[in-house]
């Protein structure tokens, strides 16, 4: 569980200048378990909220606590020992390239005084665990960037955290590699339990991976929630960052319909009646049906093209009454 209060975070100005408030008052609650999101533009203070949870910053005002423990009252030498149950992998894989994949994955456990025999056993686990066994011996430079970030997950968890922090953790890969990678962190995430917290300014990690996302915008949350429900939101600025809404090219004549997708709410039930009971010829204008969170979700304009609409405004308030989101588009 990672739970932060009403946090604020101000850099001084630098060369005279003005002070920087990177965190205006930031309430955020990750419960156990949880894959959780930050995105937000460039400058809006992700970085400065991850490197908060595990103190590599310290909040100005505001308390920062990991499973229960408030890490802002601790003492220095504590705040050391419960970093140790907090993972980090980083955008540029931060590996030593002067040692082996397996050396890598062993060094926290070497600074946490862990002897050599545990040490090894641990880290070829690790390494079997991330799908790198045959390449324990490979430098960091042998790799390719995918691999990398394998190693340095694997050593993000030597020391057995229960939480790992994802700083940007896709961004230096390619397609491939990203997929990859995504699909690592779920899984440990599954096997292990842990909670993820990962930044990110790309849409697509968000959807691929997260149960849940808060927006951030010059250093205030500005919306947030569990993916499946912030999707069923009309008037959430994250739900239109993940799915933008679509738009239809308005020289082709036609009647427009606007139709959230949700795993309760298919667009089928939508096209049953508009094609089956009233006999209309309808195509898709624009928009697209993604799985997100495990689920189908979606935003489409759906255009009528021919038939006979007398019937279609009641058509459509009992598809509302039955839970269907759909909508005529003013013209
Ligand atoms: N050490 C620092 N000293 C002064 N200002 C800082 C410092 N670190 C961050 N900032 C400022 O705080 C604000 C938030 O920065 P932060 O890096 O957290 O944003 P971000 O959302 O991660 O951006 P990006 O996606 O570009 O990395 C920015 O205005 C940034 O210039």
């Amino acid at each position: 569980m990672i739970e932060l209060n009403h946090v604020r975070k101000v850099f001084p100005g630098r060369r005279g200048g003005a002070d920087v408030v990177a965190l205006d008052g930031v309430d955020l609650a990750v419960p156990a378990g949880d894959f959780a999101g930050v995105v937000g533009p460039s400058g809006s203070g992700k970085s400065t909220l991850i490197r908060l949870v595990n103190l590599l910053e310290r909040p100005t005002s505001g308390s920062v606590a990991v499973d229960g423990r408030v890490l802002t009252d601790l003492p220095a030498d504590q705040v050391r020992q419960a970093r140790s149950s907090i993972g980090m992998v980083f955008q540029h894989f931060e590996l030593m390239d002067s040692r082996t994949a397996a050396e890598n994955v062993e060094h926290p456990l070497e600074l946490a005084g862990v002897g050599r025999a545990e040490r090894r056993r641990r880290s070829a686990d690790l390494l079997d665990l991330v799908g790198l066994a045959e390449r324990a011996g490979a430098r960091p430079r042998q790799l390719s960037g995918g691999q990398k970030q394998r190693v340095a997950i694997a050593r993000a968890l030597a020391a057995r955290p229960q939480v790992l922090l994802c700083d940007e953790a896709t961004s230096a890969l390619d397609q491939a590699s990203t997929t990859g990678v995504l699909e690592l962190l779920r899984r440990v995430r599954d096997e292990l339990g842990l909670t993820v917290l990962l930044i990110t300014h790309e849409m697509a990690v968000v959807k691929a991976v997260c149960d849940s996302a808060v927006l951030l915008e010059a250093g205030r949350v500005v919306d947030g929630g569990r993916l499946d429900d912030v999707l069923t939101r009309d008037d959430s600025p994250l739900a239109a960052a993940l799915l933008p809404a679509p738009v239809a090219d308005d020289r082709v004549a036609g009647t427009l319909l606007r139709v959230t997708v949700t795993e309760t709410a298919p667009e089928a039930d939508v096209l049953r009646v508009l094609v089956g009971r009233l006999g209309l010829a309808v195509e898709v204008a624009g928009g697209s049906v993604e799985t997100v969170a495990g689920g189908r979700h979606g935003r489409l304009l759906l255009r009528i093209t021919d038939g006979d609409l007398s019937g279609l405004d009641t058509a459509l308030t009992r598809l509302r009454a039955e839970g269907s989101k759909v909508e005529r588009v003013a013209a």
